[in-house]
């Protein structure tokens, strides 16, 4: 058949979004390699579905794949173009929309310039539940890699990051720790590996190689996940502007028990079909 999609961006971090409420297709997990494939296919760092809502009290259900083809938890970059998808394909006139993730309802706010404000829920620290192999919670842990101990904080935004603090995120060599902390057998799920310069208490410099893609120019939870172990460090306040290589985010966390607030950017880049 032939598939409908859009090219879109947040920060630099790419999706194929396709709409499968007007349009009907069961995407394998090789048809997710192919449409993210930059050769063979469109290219993306993610394929974004929007389905029908699986509950009256949520607007629509937001599934995520990693050009791998593996379906994950959460996207937050994501999140932002999915809201932006659904208003401008006229699928909904609601500024505040709910979303049914694979990690629970997350809610999506549009705001001006084409911004979207993301409720990202609550971090989660609990080893079991990151997961992370690790005999009890910590702000921090050892980690193993090639022989040299790292320092990490490891948390889950629905999705599970180990973070790093780095004096410069140009001098991290990123193709080679990237992957060593992405398949680290203290993560039986993987791991999105963040490496965070601390500018200053209201600022920092990330760079994230990806679970599933490799390095991208932004990772919304990533960033959430790097703000939140950095306060919990005592390093940052509670709103940071975060520098990724494709874009600016703002995150916000009052503490424990509070969600994460994701402000961010999002582009339309263009509208395609594909024989799938
Ligand atoms: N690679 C991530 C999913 C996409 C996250 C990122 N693109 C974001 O904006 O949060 C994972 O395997 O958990």
């Amino acid at each position: 058949m032939l598939l409908k999609f859009t090219k879109m961006h947040g920060a630099g971090n790419d999706f194929v979004v396709i709409d499968l409420i007007t349009q009907r297709c069961k995407l394998r997990p090789r048809d997710i390699r192919m449409l993210a494939d930059r050769h063979l296919g469109v290219g993306c760092d993610q394929v974004l579905l929007v389905e029908p809502p699986g509950s009256p009290d949520v607007d629509f259900r937001y599934r995520i794949f990693n050009a791998d083809g593996k379906e994950v938890e959460q996207c937050g970059n994501g999140a932002r173009c999915f809201a932006r998808f659904v208003r401008d394909k006229k699928l909904t006139h609601k500024r505040v929309i709910s979303v049914e993730t694979n990690c629970g309802v997350i809610q999506l706010r549009i705001r001006d310039n084409h911004q979207v404000e993301v409720d990202m829920g609550t971090p989660v620290f609990e080893p079991a539940r990151i997961p992370f192999k690790a005999q009890e919670e910590a702000d921090c842990y050892p980690l193993e890699v090639d022989g040299q101990t790292l320092e990490i904080g490891a948390v889950s935004m629905g999705n599970p990051h180990a973070v790093l603090r780095v004096d410069s995120v140009a001098d991290v060599d990123i193709e080679h720790l990237g992957p060593r902390i992405e398949t680290h057998e203290a993560f039986p799920k993987k791991v999105n590996a963040g490496f965070m310069q601390v500018v200053s208490p209201g600022e920092i410099r990330l760079r994230v190689f990806e679970r599933g893609v490799g390095e991208t120019l932004a990772c919304g939870t990533g960033a959430c996940a790097a703000v939140v172990y950095g306060l919990n460090r005592g390093w940052l306040r509670d709103t940071v502007t975060v520098n990724l290589p494709g874009g600016k985010l703002s995150i916000s966390w009052a503490g424990p028990g509070h969600s994460v607030k994701m402000i961010g950017p999002t582009a339309l880049v263009f509208e395609g079909s594909i024989k799938i």
